[in-house]
């Protein structure tokens, strides 16, 4: 047994990843709050209103591209501490592909348990360096503190062509949905945590979640896409319901046609669904804005399970949406897929139906 193994990482994460985000509601009620001020806020293409994935600037002098800024930081979401940084760093550069744009700089983010072996840490961030040595990125500094739950992420810079600029509004009524990677890693992590995941089935998830979006964010750009965000905390329908409140669409997902990862439907079964998933389901149930037609109480929990360095979901115009899966699975986005398509409607509103096949 490893000393990472011994250490069992997860025990020590309150929620768990992208799990442990705030709740939808409440993060729109404190961003309803904020407002970008100073002379500099006249750069800002993309600030708070409406927020995005990232921030987006435009500097003075560059006419044909912007910077991208974000920031991410996650609990542990795997055991293995060497996975979790390569984890935690593909998902603070996801919210920079979800812009259609590619990171340039990093900084770590850290807290770290005064309990918890220092030498798993340097696990941790040798793990996340290698993620961004992947991705053509530079570490340049970071901010470390102590901290009763282990928090690891990147403050990122990057830069987007404007003529590439993916926005969450971007789509319009009849673009197909398309989601580049397959959904359950909520679910897997939280039987990770309370011991009940496989190795097989946790080695699909890691080898998930380590993937970059670099490769979905470069068929956007190929193929002009305008639409897009990535599916993180708040699930693919609560990803997809602020698509479409950004855009003033509604929108209908094939549950059937959603990719999931290889044993999560047993998971999710028996029991394994995250608190937070649960959380996404029942607001989105209670406001009304998500009709979950014939799918089962399983089915609903898993379009609703929070992801850690999920996938993009792309709006895309039917008449290239083939070639657009045709060429993400070329690149290695193996399971992308047509799961729906946004519609004329109340804007926010998400329906799913199980279409017999
Ligand atoms: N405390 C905060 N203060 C100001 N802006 C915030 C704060 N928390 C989140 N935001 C902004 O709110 C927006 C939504 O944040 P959220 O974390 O839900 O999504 P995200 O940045 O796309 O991250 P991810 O894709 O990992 O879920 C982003 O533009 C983010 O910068
Ligand atoms: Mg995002």
């Amino acid at each position: 047994m490893s000393s990472a193994t011994a250490a069992r990482l997860t025990q020590y994460s309150p929620g768990g990843g992208c799990a442990c985000k705030m709740p939808q509601g409440v993060l729109a009620d404190l961003l309803s709050g904020l407002r970008s001020t100073g002379a500099a806020s006249a750069g800002l293409r993309v600030g708070l209103d409406p927020a995005d994935d990232a921030a987006i600037y435009d500097l003075a002098g560059l006419t044909d591209r912007s910077l991208v800024l974000t920031c991410d930081f996650i609990t542990p979401v795997v055991d293995e501490p060497r996975d979790w940084g390569r984890i935690a760093a593909a998902n603070a550069l996801s919210d920079v592909y979800a812009m259609g744009g590619r990171p340039l700089l990093a900084l770590n983010l850290v807290g770290w348990p005064g309990t918890l072996d220092p030498g798993l840490l340097g696990q941790v961030v040798a793990g996340g360096a290698e993620t961004l040595g992947a991705a053509g990125a530079a570490l340049a500094g970071g901010h470390s503190i102590s901290d009763p739950a282990p928090k690891y992420g990147l403050a990122v810079v990057g830069e987007v062509p404007r003529s590439a600029i993916l926005r969450k509004g971007g789509g319009k009524p009849g673009d197909l949905l398309v989601l580049t990677k397959a959904l359950g890693v909520g679910v897997v992590s939280t039987a990770i945590k309370r011991g009940g995941a496989d190795s097989a089935v946790v080695a699909a998830a890691v080898r998930s979640m380590c993937r970059l979006n670099a490769d979905a964010a470069a068929t956007a750009s190929r193929f002009g896409l305008s639409g897009g965000t990535d599916v993180t905390g708040f699930g693919l329908i609560g990803h997809l319901h602020e698509m479409g409140v950004a855009g003033g669409v509604s929108a209908r997902i094939d549950a059937g046609a959603v990719p999931l990862l290889p044993g999560v439907r047993e998971l999710v079964a028996r029991g394994f669904g995250p608190d937070g998933s649960r959380v996404t389901l029942r607001t989105a149930l209670d406001r009304g804005w998500f009709r979950p037609g014939n799918l089962d109480a399983d089915m609903r929990l898993l379009l609703a399970d929070a992801q850690t360095s999920g996938g993009l979901l792309l709006a895309v115009p039917p008449a290239t949406a083939d070639d657009v899966v045709a060429d993400l699975r070329r690149k290695g986005e193996v399971v992308a897929s047509v799961v729906g398509e946004l519609v004329e409607g109340s804007p926010g509103l998400v329906s799913a139906e199980a279409v017999p096949r």
